[in-house]
């Protein structure tokens, strides 16, 4: 449940338009309050409202103090004309068993960040990160034997799902937002969790980093700096893994023989991007080395991931994911009403529908859509001028692996529309000069 205090009244009369709002994730520690109180200072006069979000995880015998804490600070500020509004929600569910808290409290608290900032009508949201936090993750996915895309950290402008996550302190030094604190003689609360040497961090934090910066005072500037670099490596690899990809790979896989030609640290580069995309998850560096040398081979052949099985079936690397369980049951009806994407979590996928001058079915066979499974004896017209066939033999013809099937057949007014691998039907082609869609099935 989400509560935020009260609006302003004066400043956000019933007929005007509200004020923009920016978010500050506030823990009530030390550095989201200094943020929290740089952001409100800079706003007033700007009719800029500043929200503060913050998180009861339900985690701490001390998390309603820090919730009655963050109340008072917020009030006090508002009484002093600072134009900050505190929202908060209490977390009532609690991480299974088994699962990492850690992991579990930072998923929680990103979605329930983003459902308070989203329901105030705030779309930017600013995270109190700082240097020395993105020197300990760097070192703390170093010792994880991360790859350089783990190893650039957090990064400074993130969107997500409607929403734009900034962490505008990433390059200012903790010391700096100390003396910040010192300065405007904040009140914060002290996180006991922090001095719990089972999470890597605190251990970090506690054990390693002083003498890390005794021997080298400049650690953490150099660490947040090699994180910098990392990120840079990251987008420039993933630029040019989709320059590859787009010589490569298509919606029916990866051409094998194509990306023989490529060296051997961009084959790498592009198929653990292609298995990213495909999988929605990195592979194992085991399943990478195998690609690695086996992929070449010639003939079908098979490699598995948690994610699904890889198969090389006539030159070329296809994805099929491991089935899930069967969240809901296919839709039986659809409306398409122009390009766009439109997922059928029942059927396992979705429907992409994109503007064409040529080959496409008009718009009005989509206004009524029927989702049918095949059933046997489905007659498929391939081309204009030739014979409706049955799918299994247009299947054979145009050699659609089986994998490729598995989507709904599109009928509309009992004349079958689309069908999966194979395309939309000849015999409701839209004539040249009519406005058209093409539509694609993807699975996953
Ligand atoms: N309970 C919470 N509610 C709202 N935002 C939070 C909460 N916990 C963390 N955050 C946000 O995530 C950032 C990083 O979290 P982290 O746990 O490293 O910081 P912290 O030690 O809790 O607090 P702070 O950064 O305020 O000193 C915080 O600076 C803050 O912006």
């Amino acid at each position: 449940m989400s509560d935020c205090s009260p609006m302003a009244a004066s400043r956000t009369p019933a007929t005007a338009e509200p004020a923009p709002r920016i978010a500050v994730a506030y823990s009530a520690g030390r550095d989201s309050t200094a943020l929290l109180h740089a952001t409100a200072t800079a706003a007033v006069g700007q009719g800029v409202e500043v929200l503060a979000l913050h998180i009861h995880h339900g985690l701490s015998p001390h998390a309603d103090d820090w919730l009655a804490h963050a109340q008072r600070q917020c009030a006090r500020w508002r009484r002093q004309g600072l134009p900050v509004r505190l929202c908060t929600q209490r977390l009532t569910h609690k991480p299974a068993t088994g699962e990492s808290v850690e992991a579990w409290a930072r998923r929680e608290r990103y979605r329930a960040l983003r459902e308070m900032a989203l329901q105030e009508g705030a779309t930017l949201v600013l995270l109190a990160h700082h240097q020395r936090d993105q020197a300990e993750t760097l070192l703390l996915q170093a010792l994880r034997g991360a790859g350089v895309a783990g190893l650039a950290g957090m990064p400074e402008t993130i969107e997500r799902e409607g929403v734009t996550w900034t962490r505008p302190w990433l390059q200012q030094s903790r010391s700096a937002i100390e003396a910040y604190v010192r300065h405007h003689r904040l009140r914060f609360v002290d996180d006991d969790s922090n001095d719990q040497p089972r999470f890597a961090r605190n251990r970090l934090r506690l054990d390693v980093w002083p003498a890390l910066v005794k021997a080298f005072p400049q650690a953490e500037a150099s660490l947040a700096d090699a994180a910098t670099w990392a990120a840079q490596a990251t987008d420039a690899l993933a630029e040019l893994a989709a320059m590859d990809l787009a010589d490569i790979a298509d919606a029916r896989g990866l051409k094998v023989n194509t990306w023989r030609t490529l060296s051997a640290p961009r084959q790498v580069n592009a198929l653990r991007t292609w298995f990213q995309r495909e999988a929605g998850a990195l592979p194992s560096s085991t399943l990478l080395q195998r690609l690695q040398s086996e992929l070449p081979g010639a003939g079908d052949a098979q490699w598995q991931s948690p994610q699904g099985t890889l198969h090389r079936r006539r030159g070329r690397l296809a994805f099929v994911p491991a089935a899930g369980p069967v969240m809901s049951a296919p839709e039986s009806l659809l409306h398409i009403s122009g390009p766009g994407r439109y997922p059928l979590p029942g059927w396992g996928g979705e429907l992409v529908a994109t503007r064409v001058r040529q080959d496409g079915v008009h718009p009005a066979w989509l206004a009524r859509i029927d989702l049918r499974r095949r059933e046997g004896g489905e007659q498929f017209m391939a081309g204009v001028g030739r014979p409706a066939r049955s799918l299994k033999k247009q299947y054979q013809a145009a050699d659609v692996p089986a994998w490729e099937r598995d989507g709904p057949l599109l009928y509309s007014g009992g004349q079958l529309v689309f069908v999966p691998g194979l395309g939309i039907d000849a015999r409701v082609l839209a004539l040249p000069g009519q406005p058209q869609l093409r539509l694609r099935w993807q699975r996953g």
